[in-house]
């Protein structure tokens, strides 16, 4: 199978294959790549989980007001340490590092395989292929990763309950946000028994960055990705018709919102597009994310509290599984696939 770190590490890699160059790059031109970095949201964990009911209060104010005006924010006071994010970068580059014979086990193209690698993003349906390879594994409602490298099952176990955990506290901070009883999105989309996808990202050095991206621009389907890099840069957010990078705080997370937040909200809170540059010649970006959603049949609709007479729904109703299949089936674009469902 196309491993594109291999085709990296074997020297034989004098220019990029054609295959590879991504010839509209710019054609999105006309979004001007400008640094606001700094203007990126910041949401205190602490604070949103504090029994101070007014700093709470703020607290959720302000994630509201993230997920409505950006859809993209950074994490901080978290709790998660900096021993185990490092420990899950580790074992991903340990992973990445292993032979192809031990990896062959896990090649597969089938959407709902428990555990999948891969490269690119779909070979079924791109016609450029990205300067990336993958590892996709469902870890929840069942729990399946890889059993090599050593220890990296019992890691990654802890990073993703880590992980539900601060969904679970941001998702009541947003129901609240929407005027809902805290637990509403958790019991309407069945979030406790729910999906929960880790995808690590491997973006191998490129002699011509330049020429390739690594993702696309796309949006993300479930509820809300947690995400977290290595010390190198490359996500781009769009907001307000540029193209912002993403320059992590220490220690934090980033967190977007996704399409089935964006149904369920009935368009209140978009689902953020955002896209991954490759930027370096020597190193690799790893990138880790989870994406938390719904059960696979949960069917999702806009919330009817949130619908009114000026506020009808937008989006029809689909089980959490066609739309994930729909999103497969469909080269990764820049027009969401929430574009299929639109009313
Ligand atoms: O590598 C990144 O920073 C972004 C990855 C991403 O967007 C994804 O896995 O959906
Ligand atoms: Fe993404």
């Amino acid at each position: 199978m196309l491993n594109l770190k291999c085709l990296v590490e074997s020297n034989s890699l004098k220019s990029i294959p054609s295959s590879y160059i991504c010839f509209n790059k710019n054609e999105e031109n006309d979004f001007m790549l400008i640094d606001e970095t700094n203007d990126i949201p910041t949401i205190d964990f602490s604070q949103l989980i504090s029994s101070d009911l007014n700093a709470r209060s703020v607290a959720i104010q302000k994630l509201g007001d993230a997920c409505r005006d950006w859809g993209f924010f950074m994490l901080i006071n978290h709790g998660v340490s900096e021993t185990l994010k490092d420990e899950v970068i580790k074992g991903s580059q340990c992973f990445f590092d292993l032979s192809n014979e031990d990896k062959k086990e896990y090649i597969g193209e089938k959407l709902f395989d428990p555990i999948r690698c891969g490269t690119s993003f779909n070979l079924k349906v791109d016609k450029t292929l990205y300067w990336r390879d993958y590892l996709k594994c469902y870890v929840h409602p069942q729990f399946h990763v890889p059993n090599k490298p050593i220890a990296f099952s019992e890691t990654l176990e802890e990073y993703v309950t880590k992980s539900r955990e601060l969904i679970g506290e941001l998702l009541k901070g947003i129901s609240v946000s929407l005027g809902l009883e805290e637990n509403y999105i958790q019991k309407t989309m069945n979030v406790d028994m729910g999906s929960q996808l880790l995808v690590i990202n491997y973006y191998p050095p490129c002699p011509k960055p330049e020429l390739v991206m690594g993702l696309p621009a796309h949006t993300d389907h479930g509820l809300l990705t947690l995400l977290m890099q290595n010390e190198l840069c490359g996500l781009q957010i769009e907001h307000n018709g540029k193209w912002i990078p993403v320059n992590p705080l220490p220690n934090s997370f980033l967190i977007n919102t996704g399409d089935h937040l964006e149904i369920l909200t009935n368009g209140k809170y978009k689902s953020v597009v955002h896209r991954a540059l490759v930027m370096n010649k020597k190193a690799a970006r790893i990138s880790v994310g989870t994406a938390h959603g719904p059960t696979l049949d949960t069917i999702v609709t806009p919330a009817p509290e949130l619908l009114s007479k000026d506020s009808p729904s937008i989006y029809r109703g689909i089980t959490y599984k066609d739309y994930l299949q729909l999103q497969q089936s469909r080269e990764l674009e820049r027009k969401s696939c929430l574009d299929c469902i639109r009313i």
